[in-house]
């Protein structure tokens, strides 16, 4: 088995009295797009800034593709990119320019006209940093985390403040830097993004790890089965329907009836009401999402 790219046993960080991360274990593997996701404040950038190097913890060992952040933190920046949610630029600065000076930092960086093709940036080549919009300054950010060709590269709310277009090709792009062999660290409080991008992810809350699965996963561990919503064409007995191996429960509201329980339930009552001609009229199948899994794991949902 591969040496996991990250490992993070045990870190504790505080700010004065404040605890801001305690006891925090992971383990990121090579390829993968691991994600931390909790709310405002749950210790997330705490966290990372601890795997970048930038944040001494107090306690607990933190590797990264076998080195120490803070001993051996000029390697580091050589093979680990970073994008930022509060990179920045100099006003004046030129998209080129800004990669050029990037690309100066490191060894081995990558070739910025590729980098600016690949992130939809050629013709804002020229441009001023301050003129460019919102989704080409986070373009920007990535290309800046990637100038350097880095093994692994963290992305910290990567998607703040885009509009619903922009989020989805930031995304596709995240995947497309992931399928290049990156492995991604990404921190989100936006549970789309983590339940679209992530193989695997932590969830942070209070400054610890509460639960650490894939997304499918988690949403499991909390799902309490099908739950099947329609307004029958003809009177149904609940009798009828709590008959079926399926079906735990049955609610009415108002005309509708709210059928759940495990396994296929549709199909069993769509099947069970067609043997007496009656047809399931505005039928809707709810399943449990990561949204549910979260609000299971920490009693609230995520601002
Ligand atoms: N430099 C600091 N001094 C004092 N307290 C801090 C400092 N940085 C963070 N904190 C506190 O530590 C806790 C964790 O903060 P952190 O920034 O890691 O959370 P986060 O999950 O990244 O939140 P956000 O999404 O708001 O950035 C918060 O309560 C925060 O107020």
């Amino acid at each position: 088995m591969d040496v996991p790219v990250i490992e993070v046993e045990g870190l504790r960080k505080t700010y004065g009295e404040k605890v801001a991360v305690d006891e925090v274990s992971f383990a990121v593997e090579r390829g993968e797009i691991f994600g931390i996701l909790g709310s405002n404040g749950a210790g997330k950038t705490t966290t990372v800034e601890c795997v970048e190097g930038l944040r001494v913890p107090d306690r607990g060992r933190v590797s990264v593709l076998g080195l120490d952040p803070w001993r051996d933190t000029a390697e580091l920046r050589q093979r680990l990119g970073i994008q930022s949610q509060a990179s920045e630029m100099p006003d004046k600065l030129r998209v080129w320019e800004a990669l050029d000076l990037y690309a100066s930092f490191y060894r081995r960086p990558a070739d910025p006209e590729r980098l600016l093709d690949r992130l939809g940036l050629v013709e804002q080549r020229d441009t001023h940093y301050r003129t460019l919009s919102g989704g080409q300054k986070q373009r920007l950010s990535i290309a800046l985390a990637l100038i350097g060709d880095p093994e692994v590269a963290v992305l910290d709310e990567l998607t703040a403040g885009l509009d619903p277009a922009s989020r989805r090709e930031t995304w596709d792009l995240v995947e497309q830097i992931r399928d290049q062999g990156v492995t991604i660290l990404l921190v989100t409080h936006f549970m789309a993004e983590a339940e679209r991008l992530c193989d695997r992810l932590a969830v942070i809350d209070a400054g610890r790890v509460i639960a650490l699965d894939t997304p499918a996963g988690l949403v499991a561990a909390v799902d309490d089965g099908q739950r099947v919503t329609f307004r029958p064409s003809a009177p149904v007995a609940d009798e009828f329907l709590t008959d079926l191996p399926e079906v735990r429960a049955v609610e009415r509201h108002g005309g509708h009836l709210v059928v759940s329980g495990r396994g296929n339930v549709l199909h069993a009552v769509t099947a069970a009401l067609a043997s007496r001609q009656i047809v399931a009229e505005e039928l809707r199948v709810q399943r449990a999402d990561l949204d549910d899994a979260f609000v299971a794991l920490t009693g609230r949902a995520l601002d």
